[in-house]
């Protein structure tokens, strides 16, 4: 895993979103995996600003997302189909069709195998963003999912839910459920992406840098038998780590 260490959220955001347009420019038909929540938000304004100014063209890029919530409709304002559409495809000049997320409310067996072969069709994720969370999810793969499997339906845990709750009225609208590409179909993508901001991400963040192996209890640990993995960490999401101290 390579370690780029940024000063602060800004700088992390401007670093990912420099990578990612570097890859549309140089392959303009590249598939996308995109992420959600908070982390991203800076990155996507990047992108988009990077869109208009520089003219960098979406319209022969796919995307496909991580993850979505079971139970809620895609026009539904807490959707993820909302934050992507709010946050970054509705600036970009990115076809509706070639922009794919889990539908939360076709959530079968044989609907998460059918997402995962989309992506097998569109050739494979070039470059998947991720976040991390708090318990070292990524996606919403939580801690204890084996590693190497593919989209499914998960349990979303009480930490999870709490940590996503500001988006939400109250808890008890959190959904408790979520579809999610598995560790196994981040695992394929050829290159990953992973950004980090915060003091409330700096454990994680240690556990990742110090993991030699992968570990069912530490989701994120999967990437280290991955070959090419950025991690992109503000100062904040360091400050627990060796690295950042000597
Ligand atoms: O960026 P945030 O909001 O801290 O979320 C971290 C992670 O949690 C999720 O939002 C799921 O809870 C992921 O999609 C994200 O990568």
């Amino acid at each position: 895993m390579h370690l780029i260490s940024v000063t602060n959220n800004n700088e992390m955001s401007q670093k990912a979103a420099t990578i990612i347009s570097t890859l549309v420019t140089q392959k303009p038909n590249a598939v996308l995996g995109l992420a959600t929540g908070g982390t991203p938000e800076k990155t996507y304004k990047a992108l988009v600003m990077d869109h208009q100014q520089n003219g960098t063209s979406y319209s022969k890029i796919h995307t496909v997302n991580l993850d979505e919530y079971v139970g809620i409709n895609p026009q539904d304002s807490n959707s993820y189909h909302s934050y992507m559409y709010h946050h970054f495809f509705k600036y970009i000049d990115i076809p509706a069709n070639q922009t794919h997320l889990p539908d939360g409310e076709h959530a079968s067996v044989d609907y998460c195998a059918s997402y995962d072969q989309l992506i097998e069709s569109l050739g494979g994720v070039d470059l998947q963003l991720l976040g991390i969370g708090r318990n070292g999810h990524i996606g919403f793969n939580e801690p204890g999912t084996p590693l190497t499997i593919g989209t499914h339906v998960v349990k979303l845990t009480p930490s999870t839910r709490q940590a996503n709750a500001r988006y939400f009225t109250d808890l008890s609208k959190v959904p408790d459920q979520a579809i999610t590409m598995g560790i196994g179909t981040i695992l394929k993508s050829r290159k990953i992406i992973l950004i980090a901001s915060g003091k409330d991400k700096a454990e994680a963040v240690r556990r990742l840098l110090d993991c030699s192996a992968p570990d069912d209890d530490f989701p994120a640990s999967a990437l280290v038998a991955h070959p090419d993995v950025t991690i992109i960490a503000d100062e904040q999401a360091l400050s627990l780590t060796k690295l950042n101290k000597e």
